[in-house]
């Protein structure tokens, strides 16, 4: 493709002719990736600056590069200066891989996207259509499942796997929109035609300053990603939901509010009624004034949000509402999302990926009905992450488990012990084993019939990041090789 056919209007007349005749290959924002014929876009990040990599990418090949401010000591390719390189990469990637399904859904809020994401690829997989799902636990299609490291990829890798998958004949796509995604406008190039918007709690504060800058991250969504005349799916269950809904309401998208505050009578999904079936919910819906009873196979009240947003999702994308929320009482939740993995003593195990307050608070009260004797808590804090959190976990296991034993998540390049040591500051009696595995172990031997085990943090994860190794390590597998242990 040339140059110039990848820049938008605003940026073109900044290019030269000669430049603007340039084959481009390829597109790279790292340095370390360029390949031979590519295009660089150097950004100025978190941590440093890609304008000084600029020597490098064009070592490894670079033909051109496009950023803000040119280095120092000059480019010996041609440099595109552009006043938004984020916004002109989103654009570039989504001009150079253009394909999309045509159907298109993304999900934001603190809790509850990878869950949506999921739900909405099978409601969509169930009523027939080729579905795919992209966010924290990868890409989930019919022909390929690849596991991800980012929750929304950079746009350039976003955007292949759109054209890839779109050519593998996906029509349908629900993916996650993070607030960092949002934020540096990774999602700026994809036509979304619904947003969903779960919940607002503590996260990512040692990325956002405050929490009014992290809500408006996610509020991108609605003011500026959704195409016009595209549906808003909003819970209208927390206090943040007005102003969510004020924004889609805005932009004049058709805006479908859901949950125990949803508009049933209109064209929302109300939650009337709910209560604990085993292993599982009976819910009952109302919508546009018609009530229907669900059995929803998914333990934990907060997945019924989930469902209701997902359920949204595929209704104001054109699905039909009966066939939606028949297919709700076929989902499966996503790996690691509040999962029964075995029982020892008559005592079920669940492995869990709250990481954040809220979250652990909503996964210890899912499990409390189940628990008659002790509900016991297995769980850490990640590294590199925002500290805050930890005594506010440490807080909310000692208020909502009677026994909580606290190991370690990914360590990342901090010194676990004292990640521990800031959990345990908050939580009285807890117990400390820094070996997660070993953790596991005497969690499991430990319970007897009535209890209920939770393991929290690491839900899907197949590995331990160490200092910049990364083990491989899942609470899966620890449970199987405890449960093994225990029985032998
Ligand atoms: C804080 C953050 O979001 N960082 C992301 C961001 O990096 P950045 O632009 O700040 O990068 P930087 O390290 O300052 O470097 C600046 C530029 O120099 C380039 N560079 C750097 C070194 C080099 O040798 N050569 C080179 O070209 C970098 O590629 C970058 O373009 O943009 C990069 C490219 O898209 C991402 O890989 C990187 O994700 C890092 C790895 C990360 O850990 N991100 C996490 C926090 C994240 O994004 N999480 C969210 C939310 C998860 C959730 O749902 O809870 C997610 O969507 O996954
Ligand atoms: N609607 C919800 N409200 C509150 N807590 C939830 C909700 N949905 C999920 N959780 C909790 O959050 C954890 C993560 O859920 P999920 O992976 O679906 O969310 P996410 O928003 O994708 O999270 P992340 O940002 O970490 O990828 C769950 O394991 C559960 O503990
Ligand atoms: N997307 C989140 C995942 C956190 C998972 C948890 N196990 C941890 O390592 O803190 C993050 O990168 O902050
Ligand atoms: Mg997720």
């Amino acid at each position: 493709m040339k140059l110039l056919d990848l820049f938008s209007e605003d940026a073109r007349p900044a290019i030269q002719p000669e430049a603007a005749a340039i084959e481009i290959s390829g597109l790279a924002v790292d340095s370390r990736a360029v390949k031979p014929g590519d295009l660089f876009f150097a950004l100025a990040g978190a941590k440093t600056d890609g304008v000084r990599f600029v020597e490098a990418a064009v070592a490894a090949g670079a033909v051109a590069v496009a950023g803000n401010h040119p280095p120092v000591g000059g480019c010996r390719v041609p440099f595109v200066r552009i006043a938004n390189p984020r916004r002109e990469l989103a654009q570039a990637s989504a001009r150079f891989f253009p394909r999309q399904p045509a159907t298109i859904a993304a999900v934001t809020g603190t809790s509850g996207k990878t869950s949506v994401a999921a739900f909405t690829r099978q409601i969509w997989q169930r009523l027939g259509f080729q579905a795919a799902s992209i966010g924290t636990i990868g890409l989930v299609s019919p022909k390929r499942t690849v596991y991800g490291s980012l929750t929304t990829p950079d746009p350039v890798a976003l955007h292949r796997q759109l054209d890839e998958i779109t050519r593998d004949g996906v029509t349908h796509l629900a993916f996650e929109a993070s607030s960092h995604g949002l934020d540096q406008l990774r999602l700026d190039g994809v036509r979304v035609n619904a947003g969903g918007f779960t919940n607002l709690s503590r996260d990512h504060m040692d990325y956002h300053p405050d929490v009014a800058h992290y809500l408006a991250a996610k509020l991108r969504l609605f003011g500026d990603l959704v195409v016009d005349g595209g549906a808003a799916v909003i819970s209208a269950d927390h206090d943040c939901s007005p102003e969510v809904i004020e924004a889609a309401r805005q932009r004049k998208l058709v805006t479908m509010t859901v949950g125990r505050n949803g508009d049933g009578a209109g064209e929302g999904i109300r939650v009337a009624a709910s209560a604990i079936d085993g292993f599982a919910q009976r819910i009952e819906l109302e919508h546009r004034g018609r009530r229907t009873s669900i059995h929803l196979p998914l333990v934990g009240e907060f997945q019924i949000e989930n469902a209701v947003v997902a359920a949204g999702l595929a209704i104001g994308t054109g699905s039909d509402p009966a066939q939606v929320f028949a297919a709700l009482e076929t989902l499966e939740g996503a790996k690691g999302r509040l999962e029964r993995v075995g029982e020892f003593n008559g005592a079920p195990i669940f492995v869990d990926y709250a990481h954040k307050p809220d979250a652990l608070t909503k996964a210890l009260q899912a499990l409390r009905p189940y628990t008659q004797r002790k509900l016991v808590v297995v769980f850490g804090a990640g590294g590199d992450r925002d500290a805050g959190k930890r005594p506010l976990m440490g807080a909310i296991a000692a208020e909502n488990a009677d026994e909580v034993i606290i190991t370690d998540d990914n360590p990342r390049s901090e010194n676990p012990a004292a990640i521990r040591a800031a959990i345990i500051a908050a939580a009285k009696g807890a117990t400390e084993i820094g070996d997660r595995t070993e953790a596991i172990g005497k969690a499991i031997a430990g319970l007897a019939k009535g209890d209920v085990l939770l393991i929290a943090g690491k839900g899907h994860e197949t590995g331990q990041i160490i200092g910049d190794r990364v083990l491989p390590f899942s609470d899966h597998d620890a449970v199987a090789s405890a449960l093994a242990e225990a029985v032998a």
